[in-house]
C-alpha cells in the first residue's frame, strides 16, 4: 500500500484514540507553570515566524533564496520575530572533518539580517530523505552509505524514504544494521562546530538538531528511545562543551508525531542543569494526514483534521511534559488553495496560543503555501498570519488570545521575581491602524509605531489582565 494510505490508517487510528471533540481552543488559557523560552530579562517569548527556506535544500550553496530586503518586507508585513533557518550538513562539512567556514559566514550574514530587525533565529540542520545521493537533501555524499542500492523516483516524494537505498543510508547512519562507520560522531561534531560559531551571536536563539528524524529499518519507540535519543544526548553534550546558553530543540520521529500519534522520545538531560536551568525545547511538526487526502479543511476531511489536531495536542503536551520542555511547532502549513485552508491556519495559531507554543509556518518560499506569491505580492494567507499577538510577556503567562469578532487581544500574566521590562504586544495595522488602547490592569501602554508594538508595564503581585482594542 502506498505510504499515504498506510499513514492515513495510522492517522485515523490516532484520531480514534482521543475522545471526540473539536480542537477549538478552550477558554483562552496557557499552561502556566510549564516551561517557557525566555529572553535575557526573563520575559517569556512568544515566537511566531516562518521557515526559511525550502529552497536551501536544493541550492548548491545551501542558502535560502532571500536577500536582506526580503527580511525587511517580512518584518513589515508580518511583524514576525522568529525564523526557523534551514542549513545543510553537506555545506557545513563537505569533506569528513573539514568544515566550510565560508558557508557559516554566509549563514551569519543572514542571521544578522534578522537580528538587526529584532528576530530570533533557530538554526535547523535540515534533512529530507537523508541527502542528495539518495534523492533527498541534507547529508553530504561521503556520509551516504547506500551501498549502491537504488532509490527510484516517486510520484509522492515521501515514498523515497522507504526506497532500499534510502533505508540503507539511514541504517548505516544510525549504526543499526552493521558496525558501520560512526557517522553519528561526525554529526555531533558538525553541530559543535556550528554552535562554536554562533554561541555568542545574540540573534541565535538555538539549534534544531535534526529535521523530521527517520529511523530507516527501525521505527517508532525502538528508534526514538534508541538511536535517536542516543544521538541527541551525544549532540547535546558536544554542543554544551562550546555553548552553555543557547536553546537546543529536539524533534520526534516525523511519521508518527506529525500526524498526532504518540512519541516515545525520552527525557534528555541538559548538562547546563535540570529544571529551570535546562534549555531543551520540544519542536514537533504538525501535518494532519487527513488534510493530505485532498479534502482540505471541509466536510468529513475537516472533521478528521479536527480529531487529528486534538490528538496531536494531547500527544505533544504529554511528550513536552515528559521532557520538561517548552513547545515550538517547528512546521505547520499547507497549500492555501485547499478548501478551508485559511480557517485551518487560524485554528492552528489559536491552538498554539492556547498551548503557549511558538510557531514557524512552512514556509516563506513564494507560492501557494506562502504568504506571498511568485511576484512577492501578498496572498490571502498573509492577513491570517499577521495577527495581534504578544511578542514578550513580563512574567509567567496565564493566557493570551486574539478575538477577531470583538477586535480584542487579551493577555494575562503573573509578574515574576527577577523579570524586568514590559509586556510587548504586536498590533498589525489592518486591525490597529492607530495603535491600541489598554483596558484592565497594567499601564496605559506606550506605542512604538516602528515595530507596531504596544509596551504595557505591569505592577507587582497578583495576575495582570489586559484587553487591548484598536485606538479610535
Ligand atoms: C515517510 N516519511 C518519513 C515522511 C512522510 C511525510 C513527511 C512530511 O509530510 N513532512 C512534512 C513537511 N516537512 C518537510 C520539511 O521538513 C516538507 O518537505 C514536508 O512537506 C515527512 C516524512
Amino acid at each position: 500500500i502506498g505510504w499515504t494510505a498506510a499513514g492515513a490508517a495510522l492517522a485515523v487510528a490516532a484520531a480514534l484514540l482521543v475522545v471526540v471533540g473539536p480542537a477549538e481552543a478552550g477558554p483562552a488559557h496557557t499552561a502556566t507553570g510549564h516551561r517557557w523560552i525566555t529572553d535575557d530579562q526573563g520575559r517569556a517569548l512568544v515566537l511566531t515566524g516562518l521557515n526559511t527556506a525550502s529552497s536551501a535544500k536544493s541550492r548548491p550553496d545551501g542558502l535560502p533564496w532571500i536577500k536582506e530586503a526580503d527580511v525587511q518586507r517580512e518584518s513589515d508585513a508580518l511583524g514576525s520575530g522568529f525564523v526557523r533557518f534551514l542549513i545543510q550538513w553537506r555545506n557545513v562539512e563537505p569533506r569528513p572533518g573539514e568544515y566550510d567556514d565560508g558557508y557559516l559566514a554566509q549563514v551569519a550574514e543572514r542571521v544578522r539580517w534578522y537580528g538587526t530587525r529584532g528576530y530570533r533565529v533557530m538554526l535547523d540542520l535540515h534533512q529530507d530523505v537523508y541527502g542528495p545521493k539518495v534523492k533527498g537533501n541534507g547529508a553530504p555524499e561521503w556520509a551516504t552509505e547506500n551501498e549502491g542500492l537504488p532509490v527510484a523516483e516517486q510520484g509522492q516524494w515521501e515514498l523515497k524514504y522507504i526506497e532500499p537505498g534510502t533505508v540503507r543510508a539511514f541504517d548505516n547512519f544510525w549504526g543499526t544494521r552493521t558496525a558501520s562507520r560512526d557517522l553519528r560522531a561526525h554529526y555531533a561534531a558538525a553541530w559543535a562546530h556550528v554552535a562554536a560559531r554562533f554561541a555568542d551571536d545574540p540573534a541565535v536563539l538555538g539549534y534544531d538538531l535534526m529535521n523530521e528524524p527517520f529511523g530507516g529499518s527501525v521505527q517508532g519507540p525502538a528508534f526514538e528511545a534508541g538511536p535517536l535519543a542516543a544521538l541527541y544526548r551525544r549532540t547535546i553534550a558536544a554542543i554544551r562543551k562550546v555553548d552553555h546558553d543557547s536553546w537546543i530543540f529536539v524533534e520526534p520521529e516525523a511519521v508518527s508525531a506529525n500526524w498526532g500519534l504518540p512519541s516515545a522520545l525520552p527525557y534528555l538531560a541538559d548538562p547546563r542543569g535540570d529544571g529551570p536551568e535546562a534549555r531543551i525545547a520540544y519542536a514537533p511538526h504538525l501535518y494532519p494526514l487527513p488534510m493530505d487526502l485532498g479534502g482540505g479543511y471541509t466536510g468529513d476531511a475537516g472533521k478528521w483534521v479536527d480529531r487529528t489536531l486534538t490528538s496531536w495536542r494531547e500527544q505533544t503536551e504529554k511528550t513536552a511534559e515528559r521532557l520538561g520542555a517548552p513547545v515550538l511547532i517547528g512546521e505547520y502549513g499547507l497549500d492555501t488553495n485547499l478548501p478551508g485552508a485559511l480557517r485551518y491556519v487560524a485554528k492552528v495559531r489559536a491552538m498554539a496560543d492556547d498551548m503557549g507554543a511558538g510557531t514557524a509556518y512552512w514556509s516563506n518560499d513564494p507560492g501557494s503555501w506562502a504568504p506571498w506569491d511568485q511576484n512577492l505580492k501578498p496572498t490571502a494567507l498573509l492577513p491570517v498570519l499577521d495577527r495581534p499577538e504578544p511578542r514578550v510577556i513580563a512574567g509567567d503567562p496565564v493566557a493570551y488570545a486574539w478575538d477577531e469578532r470583538s477586535r480584542t487581544l487579551s493577555v494575562s500574566w503573573r509578574p515574576a521575581e527577577g523579570v524586568r521590562g514590559d509586556t510587548e504586544v504586536y498590533l498589525p495595522a489592518r486591525f490597529f491602524p492607530r495603535g491600541g488602547v489598554v483596558a484592565g490592569d497594567g499601564s496605559a501602554g506606550v506605542w512604538n509605531a516602528n515595530s507596531r508594538t504596544l509596551h504595557v508595564a505591569s505592577g507587582s503581585g497578583g495576575t495582570v489582565s489586559v484587553r487591548i482594542t484598536p485606538r479610535a
